[in-house]
């Protein structure tokens, strides 16, 4: 658009506004009636529709049209289509962390993968996204967000490339790493963006929408990696290479997306920001937004100058040091409270409780990741309802009641665990471990085992405990339970990755009650209250170290996971992950302020006073 049409557009969006301010004051002040306040609102309406507004028309159906008129003042239908477009990097940050549990069940055939490989190639993505959530934060400063949203897009479209037709393993990796560089750079800079592009009564929930679309990606992945499960050969390449859809929806269409207003203002870059925040407020007045945004900017210059590198400003201001700790803490503990455990293993966690075949707990992961997706629907509603502090709070304790039931049906199942009766000698005679075990328990959290029982009524009978086949988790490597359809004919069970025992449903029942707990609040709080609470000078870098605290603390709690369990045993270490809930309680009780409502500029406020007795 030239600049003589965006100014005219301008213009005529900031007469509509002003005829819409004077009507609001006219209905204020009970001059309804008057005759110019009628004209004004006659003219006014008429523009927009003149069929509901014959010489005819009554009172009702001009209050009817002038608040249709209202309605759509507030919530101008740009923002959300901004917000749609810069939210598909949350559906990819959530399709390409998702898919790839199913992606390895294939490959880990086709290329002969080892623990190792498979290792590398889910924490490579996740470590990537750590780095470059950290890189992201200098990029966003420098070249503003839409630049940095166009880089994310362009990353995920040429990982999917390469990995789709990848032919060896370090070519995976590769593709594995470029698409982690892209999901770390979207995961800090589109809540930023979003949260500043969205008016402060929509703000939470559309940053919300962020979340949301990072729970659908992970539902949708699982779908994706449930169908193509059944394409033995290259069905990963499909797994893998689809998101580059999304990824080019997105790159076309923030090619015509705009800048965030608040970076350009920073920038000087003034007229340009003028004419995008009237763009994104419809038709209200934005004098009043544009005027406390550049003043803010330029108190803030003022107050902590412009010297040295903004990290160290950060920490030596007490209230962007609060507002950081605050931002990096929920993350922390939104990792800590075992939320990826529960969806990267949720598979694993299905069968131990129970679920026997390969296929079926593929399926019903996929309906874990539903639930985590409809709940955070629910976190979409409730955030401009409840307000931040109440929703994380409410969350985190049903999360932690959540867990503490996991962990029962755990401990409850390990008590009962039963006996292994039988020890048939191995034909092989090579001495596995799995002769030492005497109860299943024991036999189940050692990876190369499993159990083959019978079982008489409800209990198990002549059980003994087996190697694993190499090739297959379904089966054991020798003896009653190795092939599949005699076994299965002669009543035996195998079970492997769980034992049989009337508590297995608890572990489920806590599944579902975690995920239903946690994903409307801590799930997206993290991401949208660190959106909002950095002051703009800050807020590149605050959401790169918080993102990046996610990411680490995402790693390290995933990749410890499957050891913690063969130390503490699982209830031990959903045990721990309570533990952590209970202390992130504490944390955000006394340390998280309500920001719901509040102007970004006005955000910073709340950080000026100490937040807790814990001296933050
Ligand atoms: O907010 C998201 C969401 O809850 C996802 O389900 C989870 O996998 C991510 O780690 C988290 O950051």
């Amino acid at each position: 658009m030239s600049r003589k049409a965006g100014d005219n557009v301008e213009y005529t969006l900031r007469s509509l506004s002003n005829l819409m301010g004077e009507k609001r004051r006219r209905q204020a002040e009970g001059a309804a009636g008057s005759g110019a306040a009628a004209a004004g609102e006659r003219s006014l309406i008429a523009a927009e529709s003149c069929s509901s507004l014959n010489s005819a028309a009554s009172g009702a159906e001009l209050e009817r049209a002038a608040r249709r008129q209202f309605q759509r003042d507030e919530t101008p239908g740009f923002v959300y289509v901004v917000s749609v477009f810069s939210a598909l990097g949350g559906f990819l940050f959530g399709y390409d962390t998702g898919v790839v549990s199913g992606a390895l069940l294939l490959l880990k055939r086709e290329l002969n993968l080892d623990a190792l490989w498979q290792e590398l190639l889910v924490s490579g993505t996740v470590g990537a996204a750590a780095l470059s959530a950290l890189a992201g934060g200098v990029l966003n400063g420098l070249c503003g967000r839409r630049p940095c949203i166009l880089l994310a897009s362009g990353l995920f479209t040429a990982g999917a490339g390469v990995l789709a037709a990848a032919r060896d393993k370090e070519t995976l990796l590769g593709g594995r790493v470029v698409v982690g560089l892209g999901i770390g750079v979207a995961s800090m800079t589109v809540p930023v963006y979003i949260a500043e592009v969205a008016p402060p009564h929509l703000r939470g929930r559309l940053v919300t929408i962020n979340t949301l679309f990072i729970t659908g990606g992970q539902f949708f992945a699982s779908v994706v990696d449930g169908l193509f499960s059944y394409l033995v050969k290259d069905g990963w390449r499909y797994m893998l290479g689809l998101s580059a859809v999304p990824a080019v929806i997105q790159f076309f269409g923030f090619l015509f997306l705009p800048e965030s207003p608040r970076w350009l203002i920073q920038k000087g870059q003034t007229q340009r920001a003028r004419r995008i925040l009237s763009q994104m407020r419809g038709n209200q007045a934005i004098d009043e937004e544009y005027d406390s945004i550049k003043n803010n900017i330029e108190e803030e210059e003022k107050e902590v100058g412009a010297a040295g590198p903004v990290i160290c400003r950060m920490l030596t201001y007490p209230p962007t040091r609060r507002a950081l700790i605050v931002g990096c803490g929920l993350q922390m503990f939104q990792q800590l409270s075992g939320i990826n455990t529960v969806m990267y293993y949720s598979a694993t966690i299905l069968q131990m409780s129970g679920v026997e075949d390969d296929r079926l707990a593929i399926w019903l992961a996929a309906l874990t990741a539903f639930i985590n997706f409809i709940f955070t629907l629910v976190g979409v509603w409730l955030v401009e309802r409840m307000g931040r502090r109440k929703l994380t709070l409410g969350s985190l304790a049903g999360t932690a009641v959540a867990l503490i039931i996991l962990a029962s049906g755990f401990l409850l199942s390990a008590q009962v665990s039963p006996r292994v009766t039988l020890n048939p000698p191995d034909p092989s005679h090579q001495n596995s471990t799995c002769t030492k075990y005497s109860y299943c328990n024991g036999c189940m959290l050692d990876p190369d085992c499993g159990l083959c029982y019978k079982l008489n009524k409800s209990s198990v009978v002549e059980s003994s405990c087996i190697p694993v086949d190499k090739h297959s988790t379904m089966k054991a490597a020798w003896g009653r339970c190795s092939n599949e359809t005699i076994f299965k004919k002669e009543d035996l069970f195998w079970a492997y990755n769980f034992c049989p025992t009337p508590y297995s449903w608890t572990a489920l029942l806590g599944l579902i009650l975690y995920l239903v707990f946690f994903a409307p609040g801590m799930g997206p709080m993290p991401w949208t209250v660190n959106s909002e609470i950095y002051p703009l000078w800050a807020r590149s870098t605050g959401n790169a170290c918080s993102s990046g605290v996610n990411w680490v603390f995402n790693v390290l709690v995933s990749l410890t996971f499957l050891h913690t369990a063969e130390y503490l045993t699982y209830y031990g270490a959903f045990f721990l992950y309570a533990g952590f809930a209970g202390l992130g309680l504490l944390f955000i009780y006394g340390c998280l302020p309500e920001t719901k409502g509040k102007k970004l500029e006005e955000i910073e406020s709340l950080f000026e006073s100490r937040l807790c007795t814990c001296d933050i």
